[in-house]
């Protein structure tokens, strides 16, 4: 099974470096300059800047194509991801896809293995997500992620085969609680970065991170997920990980709203247009999701860290 990884972002070129320790593996950007570029540095210098490439990483600009079994990593944007499949869908036919973005998408209120099942129907596909942090695999510190594949079969043959000396995996089943717990997990980071961000303190991100997982369950058992899967790594150990670490994008544009300061639009953060879409979708399936709703408010410079925080904490009191 061959491996090739599709996006030369922060996170598909350090699953790359990874897994090239144990085989070859060809990492596909889409301009042929930084291709070049970073095959001849041995360095992905806009993402992971100072780490070297090991020897069986080869990057390009040429579309791999796809034969039986032949892996293919997906690390493009969740607001992208449609847009490569229907782009490449002939190059793509054949192979097992597993979509490594972490989010919701826009319009169809779709996960990253709906968006496939979409677009290229009958493809075989899996989903890499939980805590970790790029730079954080692409020097080799250790990590545990998830492999999330409806088919258990296709679960166990790519747990073995994207396991790698400092990625450790764990499989599950449940591929709509596992898509979930990455999508949301980046909406309450938002919300936790403003928190600390406008100087509320340790005990309200602490308040935001408990009831944000009360909603991320919530949201899970209506989708039909298992809560089970929600306090795993995809999950939990996601949650924490992000609303934690100033390495999270999420938790730094947090950061930057609450700390009234301009943040730059051309970083991905998963979680801003994903707050938009889990908002969009909750009335449909009944369900009251205030950080949320907040964390939407934020972004649209609606209201203030502080009387955000005032505005949850005068909601009607309930039962835990
Ligand atoms: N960076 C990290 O630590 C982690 C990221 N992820 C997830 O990985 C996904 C990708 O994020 P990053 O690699 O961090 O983002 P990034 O911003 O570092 O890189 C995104 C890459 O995708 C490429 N790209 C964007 N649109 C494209 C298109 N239409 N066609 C081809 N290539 C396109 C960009 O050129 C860029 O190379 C996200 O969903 C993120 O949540 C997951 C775990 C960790
Ligand atoms: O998903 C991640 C950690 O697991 C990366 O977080 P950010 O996208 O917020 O940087």
């Amino acid at each position: 099974m061959n491996i090739s990884v599709i996006g030369a972002g922060a996170f598909g070129t350090a699953l790359a470096i990874s897994l090239a320790a144990k085989g070859p593996v060809r990492l596909w950007a889409r301009d042929a300059g930084q291709a070049r570029e970073m095959q001849e540095r041995r360095e992905n210098a806009r993402y992971l800047p100072g780490i070297a490439f090991p020897p069986g990483l080869e990057v390009g600009a040429d579309f791999p194509q796809g034969s039986e079994h032949a892996i293919m990593l997906l690390a493009v944007p969740m607001q992208q991801l449609r847009g490569v499949l229907n782009e490449r869908a002939e190059a793509l036919d054949g192979a097992v896809l597993v979509a490594c973005c972490k989010g919701i998408e826009l319009g169809s209120g779709a996960g990253p293995l709906s968006v496939i099942t979409d677009t290229l129907p009958g493809a075989p596909h899996a989903l890499l997500t939980g805590p970790s942090f790029a730079s954080d695999i692409a020097r080799g510190l250790p990590t545990a992620l998830t492999l999330a594949a409806s088919d258990a079969a296709q679960g166990r043959r790519l747990q073995e085969r994207l396991s790698t000396r400092n990625i450790r995996l764990y499989r599950t089943t449940d591929v709509i609680g596992a898509e979930l717990g990455g999508a949301l997990k980046n909406v309450v980071a938002i919300g936790c970065g403003a928190a600390i961000g406008a100087g509320l303190g340790a005990s309200a991100r602490a308040a935001l991170m408990t009831r944000g997982y009360a909603e991320m369950q919530r949201m899970a058992r209506a989708m039909g997920a298992r809560t089970r899967t929600l306090a795993g790594l995809s999950g939990f150990g996601d949650l924490v990980l992000t609303c934690t670490s100033e390495q999270s994008r999420n938790y730094r544009l947090g950061l930057a709203i609450g700390g009234g300061r301009e943040f730059d639009s051309g970083i991905t953060v998963e979680g801003a247009a994903t707050a938009r879409a889990v908002a969009a979708r909750a009335p449909d399936l009944g369900l009251d999701m205030p950080i949320t709703d907040t964390v939407v408010a934020l972004l649209d410079r609606r209201v203030t860290p502080a009387d955000a925080m005032a505005r949850l904490l005068a909601r009607p009191l309930k039962e835990e």
